[in-house]
């Protein structure tokens, strides 16, 4: 063992790496790193049409019959990958790649494949089949892992079916709150979280999701691929996004309740309208957002629904749910405070009732880890990627997941930033290039 040699301890103290192990494995590996692009794009095509609207839309809702097939169309893809498979409660599945010192804590990619109703087939799934990918690269190179390499499909990302985003990650991060509130929650046909998630052959005899909850050090990092959901990349001509930071997302539900009646026989004066009420705080949140004075500052009303809805019947109830999100998490904070202020002046003005202001979450942004980010910038480089340091103005499941492990992300670039909707697009070279940027970097982060 060449430990004698001067010039490698110095190597070895600079780069913190064992030189003989990193150098030597990890330009190989660097050499012979080849992606099966035709099979990851029918993979990612055979995914899409697991989907309850109609091709090119993709619809695909936790714990329906579609996700239950996606599901083991995953967990088939991870077996013919060599990977060891296991699933939790609520339906995050991981799978492992052993690495030869297995007690070391392991590193961690992944995604979701949860889609809401009539969006496209990248958003999540490329960081799902992508990380499979990238493992299968990597054996494809020789590469032998020391910390063991999981991927893992997270569970409902999009808060789609019970109003709050990441469920599966906010519970492996620990999220007592939610797994207590999962007790009580139902969906908009009212079928609780718990039965749904057995009829799709999960939380089977239990209702105490703490065993959801990671072991702190479970991961010693975690590295999310993702397409960019935004214009800049594909803009700017660059391949590959190293996130820094993840903005932070919020959201709440408002409901209002007024006397409603007949749309030709009350006389305005004596209306009580909540459906007014409801379409005059949606106006407020645009002005808050925007009197804010920051580009970075979002808000959306992305639901909004009048109770009887009928024409010829003033609205008695109103619902809405409301997004909004900055880098800058006080800033958000006043945003929020000033939406609450204006949803009880509309109430009192309008003579109706402010039934409901309720904040599903409030979570603050998230950092990526520095050496993390220095291994995705050497990754790309060693590939000649062009590449740019950005934030991510969507949430993801690395926002939780930086709370239990050092975390980064790969963006890649999509066409005109598109997503959420049917005309989203990833080129499958861009997702090679994603795919092996994500498998250099964890081979690099597997042997620290
Ligand atoms: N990445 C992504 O689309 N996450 C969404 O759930 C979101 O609303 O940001
Ligand atoms: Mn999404
Ligand atoms: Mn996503």
């Amino acid at each position: 063992n060449n430990h004698e040699d001067p010039t490698t301890k110095t190597m070895e103290d600079f780069s913190g790496y064992p030189i003989h192990e990193s150098h030597s494995c990890i330009s190989n590996t660097l050499s012979a790193l080849s992606v099966d692009a035709q099979t990851l794009q029918n993979q990612i095509d055979e995914l899409s049409s697991l989907s309850d609207t109609p091709a090119p839309s993709v619809t695909r809702i936790l714990y329906t019959e579609k996700d239950v097939l996606a599901r083991r169309f995953i967990k088939n893809l991870m077996r013919l990958s060599g990977l060891s498979v296991r699933e939790d409660a609520v339906g995050n599945i991981f799978g492992r790649w052993e690495g030869h010192e297995p007690e070391l804590a392991a590193v961690a990619t992944g995604s979701h494949i949860d889609a809401i109703p009539f969006s496209g087939k990248y958003d999540g799934v490329v960081g799902v089949l992508g990380a499979i990918e990238a493992i299968n690269v990597l054996k494809r190179s020789g590469f032998k892992p020391k910390r063991a390499i999981e991927v893992i499909l997270f569970t409902s990302e999009e808060p789609t079916r019970f109003g709050i985003g990441c469920l599966g990650s906010r519970l492996l991060a620990g999220g007592e709150a939610l797994a207590k509130a999962l007790k009580t929650t139902v969906d908009g046909q009212n079928i609780s979280f718990f039965y749904a998630a057995r009829s799709a052959g999960y939380a089977k005899d239990q209702d105490d999701l703490s065993n959801v909850f990671l072991k702190k050090g479970t991961y010693s990092a975690f590295v999310e691929l993702h397409i960019e959901q935004g214009p800049i990349l594909e803009e700017e001509g660059i391949s590959i996004g190293i996130v820094t930071a993840i903005a932070a997302p919020a959201s709440i539900k408002v409901e209002f309740e007024g006397n409603g009646g007949h749309a030709g026989a009350v006389l305005m004066p004596n209306r009580n309208d909540a459906g007014l009420a409801a379409a005059e705080l949606a106006l407020a949140v645009e002005r808050h957002v925007l009197e804010s004075g920051s580009i970075d500052s979002v808000g959306t009303v992305g639901i909004l629904e009048l109770h009887p809805g009928a024409i010829n019947s003033i609205p008695s109830k109103s619902h809405l749910e409301i997004d909004t999100r900055d880098i800058d998490e006080g800033r958000r904070n006043i945003i929020i405070e000033k939406i609450r202020q204006s949803a009880s002046t509309i109430a009192k003005n309008r003579g109706v009732r402010l039934s409901e202001f309720k904040i599903i979450n409030q979570d603050p942004p998230a950092l990526s880890e520095k050496s993390i980010i220095e291994a995705m910038k050497a990754s790309s480089a060693d590939l000649n990627l062009t590449h740019k340091l950005m934030i991510s103005r969507a949430y993801h499941d690395s926002l939780f997941m930086a709370r239990v492990s050092p975390m980064g992300m790969i963006f890649i670039p999509c066409y005109k930033g598109y997503s959420h909707k049917p005309e989203e697009f990833s080129s499958i070279d861009d997702i090679s290039n994603g795919v092996k940027v994500l498998a250099l970097t964890l081979a690099k982060l597997s042997i620290q």
